[in-house]
């Protein structure tokens, strides 16, 4: 009977559970979303037992749904939101607060200190990061420092500190292990990715009690198997991936020079540099990615914080459209966006600018403007804040891009990947499966069962659409130039007050 690889994807904003056959197709996928909770401006947190509950029944459910028995789930592959902190209690297993999100600007503060102690070049020598709310190492010491008897307990060796797929594994095993891989360790600001091993100086820098820290292990092997009552049998976890490396794998993004651009709640382009680690000149990150043999490699990545959620926004905040596709039916019924930019730093800024203190703006609004224009420069703002990436990747790397692979939920929006296509001048390509980033932990979990052999993987990718750039240059350069002009108003806002 055929066999089936399960991918958890635990997203910001959902939990997904897909089976993947022997061709890496889509067999059934179930989803569910779950809360976002915004306690105060500019703090985002999830209440991580809804995580694993959401997670949990995603994968029952989608089992039950195609009638597949636990006997042939071949493993089971976790990708995950990065960056997001789980403390629990070892003993007890619960949480000791709400897990803290990578989009929470909490920590702005302890940021600002790490810069005037003059840590940051140590912090991107060394963990490839820089001094940013982004990373987990911040959020872990803000909550030793304010969750009362945190701290005492984080020394006796009392807490777990996690990303969510070390919280999933935990769940999935019955607290039996503790374990990360280098892609998510990569994301800590605790972790040293030239050693490949956690950091003390940074962890001294930052209070965080060595003993709260999971093993961290490569992202293609077994690390546990899932209690037997959760499945009814149990399954061997066999690969883990922060989402976007695991985007990247599922991309076969696995050699130098070749790069993918993910369009979720955020935007992530990462370009593998092979086995050589680079450091960026121009604001990009150094991060941990997986190769092929298993061996870790290392990418260079333009994060950007606000994408897909600017469009959530449109439907869930402003309640102008109904649905997130229903962003494209809008944006083109007019040619253009009448001059109109909006700038979604809801988060601050991430890549190439890093400002912690931006916030969103709308610019160039007149009398004319309605609701289609609005929604139009929400969109092409996702293509903008994607050139201001590759154009620092490009000067990093040296060479112009040929070619971007894309994926994701809104690069299913044709507008939006023809305009980006326009405005980067390159040809953006749209593979069959935009779910590349389940399929990436798919693989990793694949390869570690022997299910699939590495040759196998790079042949699996196929082309659905290949956008060419139509734009002429003057239009392109003039439209850009407006978007440079908005972003740089839309800096240091909070700060200002
Ligand atoms: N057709 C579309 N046009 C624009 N945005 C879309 C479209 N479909 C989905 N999205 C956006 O994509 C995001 C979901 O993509 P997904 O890859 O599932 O993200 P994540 O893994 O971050 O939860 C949402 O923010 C949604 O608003
Ligand atoms: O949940 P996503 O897919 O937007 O990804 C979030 C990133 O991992 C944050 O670094």
């Amino acid at each position: 009977m055929d066999q089936y690889i399960l991918a958890l994807d635990q997203g910001t904003t959902s939990s997904r559970a897909i089976l993947f056959d022997h061709e890496g197709s889509i067999v059934a996928t179930e989803q569910q979303e779950f809360t976002q909770i915004y306690p105060k401006a500019g703090w985002v947190e999830h209440d991580p037992n809804e995580i694993w509950n959401t997670q949990l029944k995603v994968a029952q459910g989608v089992l039950r749904k195609q009638g597949v028995s636990t006997d042939r789930i071949a493993g089971i592959g976790i990708t995950n939101q990065r960056e997001t902190a789980v403390v629990w209690d070892r003993n007890t297993g619960e949480p000791i607060h709400n897990a803290i999100v990578w989009q929470d600007r909490r920590t702005a503060k302890i940021c600002d200190q790490l810069k005037k102690d003059g840590h940051e070049p140590y912090l991107r020598e060394n963990t490839g990061l820089l001094a940013d709310a982004y990373f987990s190492g911040t959020k872990v010491k803000w909550i030793l420092d304010n969750v009362e008897g945190a701290r005492a307990k984080a020394e006796a060796g009392e807490l777990c500190f996690g990303t969510i797929d070390s919280w999933l594994i935990w769940k999935l095993s019955g607290g039996k292990q503790h374990v990360t891989d280098y892609t998510n360790a990569s994301r800590t600001l605790l972790y040293n990715i030239k050693k490949l091993e956690w950091d003390d100086h940074l962890l001294d820098i930052l209070s965080v009690p060595k003993s709260m820290l999971p093993e961290v292990k490569s992202s293609c092997e077994v690390y546990a198997e899932t209690q037997a009552y959760l499945f009814g049998k149990p399954i061997p976890i066999a690969g883990i991936a922060g989402d976007q490396q695991a985007a990247m794998f599922g991309q076969a993004c696995v050699k130098p020079g070749m790069g993918k651009n993910t369009y979720g709640t955020g935007c992530f382009m990462l370009m593998n540099t092979g086995h050589e680690m680079v450091t960026s000149k121009h604001g990009l990150l150094t991060t941990v990615a997986c190769g092929l043999d298993g061996k870790p490699m290392y990418a260079l990545e333009g994060s950007v914080f606000i994408a897909g959620a600017a469009i959530q926004w449109l439907r869930d905040g402003l309640k102008i459209i109904d649905e997130s596709p229903d962003s494209e039916y809008y944006a083109m019924k007019v040619p253009d966006t009448d001059g109109v930019y909006v700038v979604p730093a809801f988060a601050g800024l991430g890549a190439p600018y890093w400002d912690m203190y931006a916030r969103g703006a709308i610019f160039g609004l007149t009398r004319g403007t309605g609701k289609a224009h609005i929604i139009r420069a929400t969109l092409e703002s996702l293509a903008y804040q994607t050139k201001d990436v590759l154009n620092a990747m490009e000067k990093d790397a040296g060479f112009p891009l040929k070619a971007l692979r894309v994926d994701g939920g809104a690069s299913a929006n044709n507008l939006l990947m023809q305009f980006q296509s326009d405005m980067l001048n390159v040809q953006v390509e749209r593979p069959k499966i935009i779910e590349t980033t389940a399929l990436g932990a798919a693989y990793l979990a694949g390869l570690a069962t022997g299910y699939w052999k590495p040759e196998e993987l790079e042949q699996k990718w196929q082309l659905d659409i290949a956008f060419q750039p139509e734009m002429a240059a003057e239009e392109r350069d003039r439209r850009y130039a407006g978007w440079q002009k908005a972003v740089k108003r839309s800096m240091d806002w909070e700060k200002a007050e």
